[in-house]
């Protein structure tokens, strides 16, 4: 005995030899026939697969040459083709690596009923089948079978071979990388065994999808089969080396856009989930497909977190596409066919995964020991002296690949390092800020009462510095911001705001208590990692949630860091934070960047702080310390735009999916996110209610949560219209400007947006509309101050401000109408809203408290026209915020103030690009578009 095995050795010596090479993602599309339905109801067949590789659009002629009519990929399948066919030419190659050690994964990727279940279910029976086989021919060999199989439901992950419902939690494990917590592993034994375990598994599926509103098509399911092998002969023995490789079958959820399939409450929420999975799926395929440049975004979901190996990481992978070829899919198909066309360009690169036993270790380190002492002691023969300095090369070309390998570990580690540092330091100033919020909350009930403005918890502070004409203005007129003035009374928003905001905005009776969310503040962000009503570990939420802390706090180190840069010959503002560490000596300011030197010279004192570039229009404001010279009537008689009409108007349709404006009676508390520097007012999303809330009173979603809504929304709002008619197939929308905009932003693999011919003309249109419009529905100051510097001006934006007029001009009437609107189960009404806005001024006032310093503070109430003297002084200011929609000025300096209160940290495009909210135009030539473009509609 002793010596392993030479031909074990060899064998898998050969193998490693082979891994470790790139290769593409083998993609294939399966065209399913006609349906029987699809076949009574006379649908046409558009697609063919004309040979093994290209598929044909037939009706081109319907469509016009916006899309292309081929597409190529590894292999095709005709809707004749059976499943085994598709396994043996296409799939086997990539599944059956498992046995040497390599993991694999094969993906269904779909619309509903395109076939996935269908193709998947043969694949993994056919490469069962084969495995076992194999093993029958591999008797020197022992191996050992593990299957498991989960479900991915609404980011909560179940195991689907327990009993136990409960769902299970991802651990990041430094050697595995993401693993899903005891998920129950099944010895497989034979194949009819696997077949019985499929059924158990389906039987599974079908009752939790009884539960979850028979929506089979809603999950994903991930079946996963590890072989370990080892050679029989050294097992036990302590010198054996084992292959240990696992091949994933990936059934994915439907990809077609939920409106198709859901329509509110609970199905709403299921959609969104599915969405953000399929859509990470989608965009981590994307930038995959562009190289492995900048962060992928595995981390957004749980799917894409789970199979990160299969997705550019150490695995061969195939996926297949599988198509209806229904005249009534083509866009599902045309956007499956786009997945696949982004898929083809990703590469993985898989490595044979050996286990060595110690002892095999050791001998295999004696043997090559032995190799190279050979070598050196014989001679070579003199005729080789170039196979020398080819060796040489080699060798040099090895040396350098091993020192970039050390360089890349050296990196690694000092990441790690400097991410304990920063773990550390945040568990340190957790319980700071737990202390002083304790004694804040403390402090605040106090100052409830005397208002006492001395008290200072936090070292900077906020306070409007720039006005027009470079003078230091005192907001000393206590009408200085009363828009309300010049509106028409007879307008019925002018009725909404005067019978309600403003006495609602004074009533302080209902205290909101935030002293305690504070403490839980660092657990907001990981919330968005979890499922609806699943009680996951505390300690899962706080896992997560410091690498997103990490990640946060190392975004916003950046954005202190540096300014934003924009064009030269823009005029920007810029919003700067000082950080010079003396509290009672900083200052947030308003300041003009490139164009107003005497503002610069007022008192201008910003040390490299925080710059928030920002262009909506304000310029004719800041040059003319103006209101916006248009009358309320004006205003409202404004026409809405074309896609006015497609609004539902009624509770069952778009309205119910109004989530970001709708104010939910039963969420009353407020509190803040150090993480993400975030507040949500009460109930500013319906949608982030439903998704990641595990306890209303506790959660505040940030601007992840909020941009994923607003997504959502946008995607929603498109899908109506495309019901409606009012988009055509193409994946233009068509409004009354006879502008057309394309169908991005909405769906994650669509690239392109045409930008409006006069865009800015209507940006500043639109945005005054909102602005109008936020004041009437009383939205959150929060969404407000969200949207407000999220959506500048770029003609990408487009999209979300007219999904928020829309949704606006809903609530609006539904509000005069005296009527209410359902959303999640929630009844909204006017008043319900107007008191979470009086409750959100109420908590903004309390954090005025910890956000600005004493002398801020008053620097802000004279600026405000706040008496020093007067009773509850803060709330007095967070009454005024926002208050004059008319008043650029006004505005921009609210958001200011609310963007410091919830510690808000705009990172301009980057911001935007981190979200997906930008979307570049390609066909019509971008315009840049700042305050500056639109100064001449605002004078
Ligand atoms: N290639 C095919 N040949 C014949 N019938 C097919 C084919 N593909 C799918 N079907 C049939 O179409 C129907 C839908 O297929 P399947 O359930 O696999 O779709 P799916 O994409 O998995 O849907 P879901 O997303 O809802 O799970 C089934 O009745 C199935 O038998």
């Amino acid at each position: 005995m002793g010596a392993i095995g030479g031909e074990e050795l060899m064998k898998w010596e050969k193998i490693q030899a082979m891994s470790g090479r790139e290769e593409k993602i083998l993609v294939l599309v399966r065209l399913r026939p006609l349906s029987e339905k699809e076949t009574t109801s006379n649908e046409a067949a558009d697609w063919e697969c004309i040979n093994d590789t290209t598929i044909l659009y037939r009706n081109t002629l319907r469509e016009g040459s916006t899309f292309p009519s081929t597409y190529t990929f590894d292999r095709v399948f005709r809707g004749d083709c059976s499943t085994r066919q598709v396994y043996e030419e296409g799939a086997k190659a990539i599944a059956l690596s498992v046995v040497s050690g390599i993991n694999s994964s094969i993906f269904a990727y779909g619309q509903t009923s395109s076939g996935k279940t269908y193709t998947m279910v043969g694949i993994t029976e056919h490469t069962v089948a084969d495995i076992f086989d194999y093993i029958h021919r591999h008797e020197e060999r022992a191996f050992v079978l593990k299957f498991s199989a989960i479900e991915i439901y609404n980011e909560a992950v179940r195991d689907l071979l327990s009993e136990d419902n409960t769902p299970l939690r991802l651990l990041d494990d430094p050697e595995r990388g993401t693993i899903v917590e005891k998920v129950t592993e099944e010895i497989l034994r034979d194949w009819s065994h696997l077949k019985e375990l499929l059924s158990i598994c389906e039987a599974q599926r079908q009752i939790g999808e009884t539960l979850l509103n028979e929506r089979s098509s809603r999950s994903h399911q991930i079946i996963k089969l590890t072989i370990e092998s080892s050679a029989r002969e050294f097992l036990g023995k302590g010198n054996s080396t084992t292959l240990a490789a696992s091949v994933n079958f990936i059934d994915l959820a439907g990809s077609e856009r939920a409106s198709q399939a859901l329509s509110a409450g609970a199905r709403l929420k299921e959609g969104c989930h599915i969405n953000r999975s399929l859509l990470t799926l989608g965009t981590v395929i994307r930038k995959l497909s562009k190289g492995r440049h900048g962060h992928i975004n595995y981390r957004d979901s749980k799917l894409t977190r789970i199979l990160q190996p299969c997705l550019g990481g150490n695995a061969r992978t195939a996926i297949i596409c599988t198509l209806s070829p229904a005249r009534t899919h083509v866009e599902q198909t045309r956007n499956t066919l786009l997945f696949a066309c982004c898929a083809k360009e990703v590469t993985t690169k898989a490595q044979v995964n050996v286990v060595m036993s110690d002892k095999a270790l050791v001998k295999h380190l004696q043997k090559e020991l032995a190799r190279l002492e050979s070598e050196l002691r014989s001679p070579a023969p003199a005729s080789s002296t170039s196979d020398y300095g080819a060796l040489l090369r080699k060798k040099d070309l090895r040396i350098e690949k091993m020192e970039k390998e050390i360089r890349e570990l050296t990196k690694q580690r000092d990441l790690a390092e400097s991410r304990v540092q920063d773990l550390l330091r945040m568990v340190g100033n957790e319980q700071n800020s737990r202390q002083a919020s304790i004694s804040d909350h403390h402090k605040s009930q106090e100052e409830d009462l005397s208002d006492d403005d001395c008290s200072v918890s936090e070292s900077s502070s906020v306070a409007g510095s720039y006005y027009p004409n470079g003078g230091t203005r005192k907001f000393n007129n206590p009408h200085y911001y009363d828009g309300d003035s010049r509106s028409n009374p007879e307008d019925p928003s002018y009725q909404l705001q005067n019978n309600t905001e403003d006495h609602l905005s004074d009533d302080t009776s209902s205290p909101v208590s935030i002293g305690n969310k504070f403490i839980r503040s660092g657990f907001i962000q990981s919330q968005e990692e979890t499922a609806v009503g699943t009680a996951e570990d505390p300690n899962d939420y706080c896992k997560e949630v410091r690498c997103i802390e990490m990640e946060e706090s190392r975004k916003n180190k950046k954005s202190e860091s540096h300014a934003l840069r924009t064009d030269e010959n823009e005029e920007t503002l810029a919003l700067s934070v000082s950080g010079d560490g003396d509290a009672s000596g900083q200052e947030l300011m308003l300041t003009p960047l490139n164009g107003n030197r005497e503002a610069m010279a007022a008192g201008m004192t910003s040390s490299g702080g925080l710059k928030l570039t920002r262009s909506w229009s304000c310029r004719a404001n800041l040059m003319t310390d103006s209101s916006f010279p248009e009358t309320a009537e004006q205003i409202e008689s404004t026409p809405p735009n074309g896609l006015e009409k497609g609004f539902p108007g009624r509770p069952e349709g778009l309205g119910r999916k109004f989530p970001l404006l709708t104010y939910g009676s039963n969420t009353s508390s407020l509190s803040r996110n150090d993480s993400q520097s975030s507040f949500e007012s009460a109930s500013i999303d319906g949608l982030r209610t439903q998704s990641i809330r595990t306890s209303a009173d506790e959660e505040i979603p940030g601007i992840h949560t909020f941009v994923a809504g607003l997504k959502e929304m946008a995607k929603l709002d498109y899908e109506k219209q495309l019901i409606d008619g009012q988009v055509e197939e193409t994946g233009r929308t068509v409004d009354k400007f006879g502008k057309s905009v394309k169908d991005v932003g909405v769906d994650p693999m669509l690239p392109a947006l045409e930008t409006l011919s006069d865009w800015p003309l209507e940006f500043e249109r639109q945005q005054k509309m909102i602005l109008e419009l936020w004041k009437t529905c009383h939205v959150s100051l929060v969404h407000r101050t969200y949207f407000f510097l999220l959506f500048k001006g770029d003609p990408s934006d487009s999209i979300y401000l007219g999904v928020e007029l829309r949704r606006l001009s809903f609530l609006k009437e539904t509000f005069s109408n005296g009527s209410k609107t359902v959303e999640d189960g929630r009844t909204l009404t006017l008043a319900s809203s107007m008191k979470a806005l009086g409750r959100e001024r109420e908590m903004l006032s309390k954090l005025m408290q910890k956000r600005f310093p004493e002398a801020e503070r008053k620097r802000l109430f004279q600026r405000w026209g706040i008496a020093l003297d007067s009773k509850r002084r803060r709330l007095q200011l967070a009454n005024q915020l926002w208050s004059n929609t008319n008043n650029m000025n006004h505005v921009i300096e609210s958001a200011a103030i609310v963007a410091k209160l919830i510690r808000f940290v705009e990172q301009g495009r980057a911001l935007k690009e981190m979200f997906g909210l930008s979307f570049k135009p390609t066909l019509a030539k971008r315009r840049s578009f700042s305050w500056k473009n639109g100064r001449a509609s605002l004078v």
